[in-house]
């Protein structure tokens, strides 16, 4: 006989959103630790299976792919994204399609490799603003460092425009980067609002009390694309070669379709990357064996006359070992949001009704001590002489996602992260400036998952 998974005491009207703090990828965790690798919770009006352990990932995303291939529905998608017409939130042919123009167009091998100039032009800045800041005995924000550099090859890529630290900007140029910024923090503060047309039937969305604000979000980000878009019709014949803005304009009539691409992109592809390179320059500076041994492994494949490239990561064995760790132990978005479009039987015996979303956490997998030995402790050895990848074919450990709807950025965001972390290690000794030289490693649910206090340390060139 066929039945729910367990679900934990509930309230009317509400159901279980009482048991949901403000860093539910924990919460979570502390309730699949009484009720098992999968549970059954309704929040408001909307049913919502949790997955948390490998071989029900691997059941969902593998076995069971087709059937949870859609994301459910979000009010930013609805608005932000001109009722999914972008690539993260959509689902059907539209997304089949878009995801792949991004694939072919922006993600393949060929393509990256092509912006390889790119990302080491970005990662000597980011080197010479280190230098600079050895130089000056001043204090390093670690965060604005790394989201600069993630911002600009992310925008470099699509649309040819350097946002951050860039000094050939004028003065209304400055001025729509600031505008940029703050409409981001604004758009994530929405984002994490609690929006009611996500927990009640379609037909009574429209009580949502926030759609004012969402479409007040929506002329904003009109004001700033249009006048890309405009920019880039007209510039479009100087350009030698097409950036992903004049391929998307040629194969989308529509500009609405390219617009919400465009943010989502922006959105999921910058601070995924840079939360990574934080949490893990936190971990070497609370840790300073691993550190020692990470710029050991550095002077002895690279040596100390260089920068770090992308020819020189496949030797870097060690420093492989800590990104995996980092992955594991802090994975920037770590709740895969799926729906069921149909009915199935997963586990024994555990019916998924149709329709409900599904919400894989494998920030609770990755922290299981069912599957991992000593899980609470940064320890970047456990991977040695294993083959464990993050690539989406191990389900102890999936950042990426796997199956339909994985990342088509991994191999972008896997370079960032490698390439960023190894030059701020390579050439520069850090001192904690944290009071008693150890740093908090409390969280903070944003666009992802941040450490709770931004990285700030000091510098002196090797
Ligand atoms: C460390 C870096 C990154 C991490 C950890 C990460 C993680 C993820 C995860 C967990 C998902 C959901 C996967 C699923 O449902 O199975 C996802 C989706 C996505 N990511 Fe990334 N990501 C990273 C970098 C990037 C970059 C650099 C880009 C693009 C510039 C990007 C673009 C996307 C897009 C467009 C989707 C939605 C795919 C779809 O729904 O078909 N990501 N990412």
């Amino acid at each position: 006989r066929k039945r729910l998974p367990p679900s934990p005491w509930g309230l009317p009207l509400i159901g279980h959103v009482h048991h949901l703090s403000a860093l539910p990828h924990q919460s979570l965790q502390n309730l699949s630790r009484k009720l098992g690798g999968i549970m059954y919770l309704r929040l408001g009006m909307t049913p919502v299976i949790v997955i948390s352990s490998p071989d029900l990932a691997k059941e969902a995303l593998r076995s069971n792919d087709s059937s949870f291939g859609f994301r459910p529905y979000l009010l930013v998608g609805e608005y932000l994204t001109y009722n999914f017409k972008g690539i993260g939130l959509s689902n059907g042919d539209h997304w089949k399609n878009m995801r792949k123009i991004c694939i072919t167009e922006l993600f393949s091998v060929k393509r990256l490799e092509s912006f390889r100039g790119l990302r080491l032009a970005e990662v000597s800045h980011l080197v010479s603003r280190l230098a600079q800041a050895s130089k000056s005995q001043s204090v390093v924000n670690v965060r604005e460092l790394l989201t600069d550099f993630n911002v600009n090859i992310v925008s470099q890529m699509l649309m040819s425009k350097r946002f951050f630290e860039n000094k050939n900007l004028g003065g209304e140029e400055v001025e729509e980067v600031r505008q940029l910024r703050e409409f981001l923090e604004e758009l994530t503060r929405f984002a994490l609002k609690f929006h009611i047309s996500e927990f009640v039937p379609a037909w009574l969305r429209w009580i949502d009390w926030n759609i004012p604000h969402a479409r007040k979000l929506v002329a904003k980000q009109e004001k700033f694309f249009e006048k890309i878009i405009q920019e880039h019709k007209s510039s479009q014949k100087s350009r030698p070669v097409m950036d992903f803005m004049d391929i998307l304009l040629q194969h989308q009539e529509d500009e609405e379709a390219a617009k919400a691409t465009f943010m989502e992109l922006l959105a999921a592809g910058t601070d995924t990357s840079a939360c990574t390179t934080e949490w893990a320059l936190l971990e070497l500076l609370n840790n300073p064996e691993i550190m020692r041994k990470a710029q050991e492994e550095l002077d002895t494949v690279v040596g100390r006359d260089r920068m770090v490239t992308e020819s020189d990561l496949h030797k870097l064995l060690y420093l492989e070992d800590i990104v995996k760790e980092t992955f594991r132990f802090h994975p920037p978005g770590p709740l895969l949001p799926r729906m069921s479009t149909q009915a199935c039987v997963l586990g024994e015996s555990f019916d998924i009704p149709k329709g409900a979303t599904t919400i894989i956490n494998f920030y609770a997998i990755g922290r299981d001590p069912r599957v991992w030995d000593k899980p609470e402790k940064f320890w970047p050895e456990r991977f040695q002489g294993s083959t464990i990848d993050v690539k989406g074919q191990d389900f102890e450990l999936i950042p990426f996602g796997s199956g339909r709807r994985s990342c088509p950025g991994m191999l972008l965001g896997l370079k960032s992260v490698y390439l960023t972390l190894a030059n701020l290690i390579h050439g520069f000794n850090w001192e904690p400036v944290a009071r008693g030289g150890s740093y908090n490693m409390d969280e903070a649910f944003m666009s992802v998952i941040w450490p709770k206090l931004a990285l700030q340390a000091k510098v002196t060139s090797m």
